[in-house]
């Protein structure tokens, strides 16, 4: 199925090529930079355990709502008219806190800090931020209808599309089933590695690429992209990374497996028809392994968008032809 939400980043067009190179057998799979959920909603759910992972706490919560309150989300979706230029502005103001006001929270707050000292206090702080940050139904309909009226699903300015929101409701609730088992985390991606990693473990990762990171709400820096390829170094887990292909990804990952791939690029095609993005798959298995075990008529997949394939064999790679 397809995500509730379009994402800067989502990868709708890749992910047939990703499942192909995903490991045989894994008994937990985390999406570690969530995002619209695209690579998780178009597979069946895994039978293991299955984690949704983003740091933006907005996209945590609305899939959280989606998942556990989705009675009280479609109710507040139409209740909640919008289409208009000063509507989005509010609703925009209200996602930034401007506006938004939690009585109980403000009051729980002051009393923490009231009675308790320092580090004690600032530690019921953050349990209490951690509990409103997930769970807020009127967020996550403000948030879902920002991305829905969004110009490119952007969330900055209006599309100036006006369309009728209830026509999505179909599919919440097809989601609301997907996501049934389906654990909703909202970790920097350190964290969530360290906390889920186990030797069976499948980490999917798809971080902002490579010096486009200014387009995501979460400050992403450039030694972010060094502390992502150190912390899956060091993991009993398998993973598998998506970036942009460029030189400096191809050398902070040259001691893994390094698979070109092209696919449309949605926002040239628009102007530019044909255009593609090149990409990189990297993990730290045999990304051949579940292709090999098809029947030959499989490899049908390969022959979208791919280039070309950069084997590894330890710390070597080396150029293959063009798959005909
Ligand atoms: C390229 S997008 C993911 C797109 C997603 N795969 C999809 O198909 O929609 C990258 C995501 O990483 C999230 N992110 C940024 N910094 C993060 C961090 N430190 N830990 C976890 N997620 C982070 C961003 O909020 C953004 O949603």
């Amino acid at each position: 199925m397809n995500s509730i939400i379009s994402w800067v980043g989502g990868k709708k067009a890749l992910r047939d090529l990703i499942y192909l190179r995903m490991p045989k057998n894994y008994d937990r799979y985390i999406e570690v930079f969530g995002g619209g959920g695209w690579v998780l909603f178009g597979k069946p759910p895994d039978k293991c355990m299955e984690v949704y992972n983003d740091f933006n706490s907005n996209l945590a919560n609305l899939f959280y709502c989606v998942k556990e309150r989705p009675m009280a989300l479609l109710r507040e979706l139409s209740f909640l008219p919008l289409n208009s230029r000063d509507e989005f502005t509010t609703l925009r103001k209200f996602l930034a806190m401007e506006e938004f006001k939690s009585e109980h929270l403000a009051e729980e707050l002051e009393i923490a800090t009231h009675f308790l000292k320092e580090p004690e206090a600032a530690e019921i702080r953050d349990i209490l931020m951690e509990r409103a940050a997930v769970g807020d139904v009127k967020r996550a309909a403000a948030f879902y209808k920002i991305i829905r009226y969004s110009y490119g699903s952007g969330c900055t300015s209006y599309g100036c599309q006006p369309f009728d929101i209830r026509k999505t409701f179909t599919i919440i609730w097809e989601a609301n089933r997907r996501l049934k088992d389906t654990v909703i985390e909202n970790k920097d991606f350190e964290a969530l590695i360290r906390q889920y990693d186990r030797p069976n473990a499948f980490f999917y990762c798809d971080p902002p690429y490579f010096e486009t990171e200014g387009h995501y709400e979460v400050v992403f820096r450039k030694e972010d992209h060094v502390r992502l390829r150190d912390t899956l170094k060091g993991i009993q887990g398998k993973f598998m990374v998506s970036y942009n292909d460029c030189a400096y990804i191809r050398e902070l990952y040259q001691d893994f497996q390094i698979e070109a791939v092209t696919r449309i690029n949605n926002l040239a095609q628009r102007y530019d028809n044909g255009s593609e993005f090149p990409e990189v798959l990297i993990a730290n298995y045999d990304m051949e392994e579940r292709k090999k075990s098809m029947p030959m008529q499989m490899n049908l997949f390969e022959l979208y968008g791919e280039q070309k394939t950069v084997r590894w064999r330890g710390k070597e790679t080396e150029e293959e032809p063009q798959d005909t």
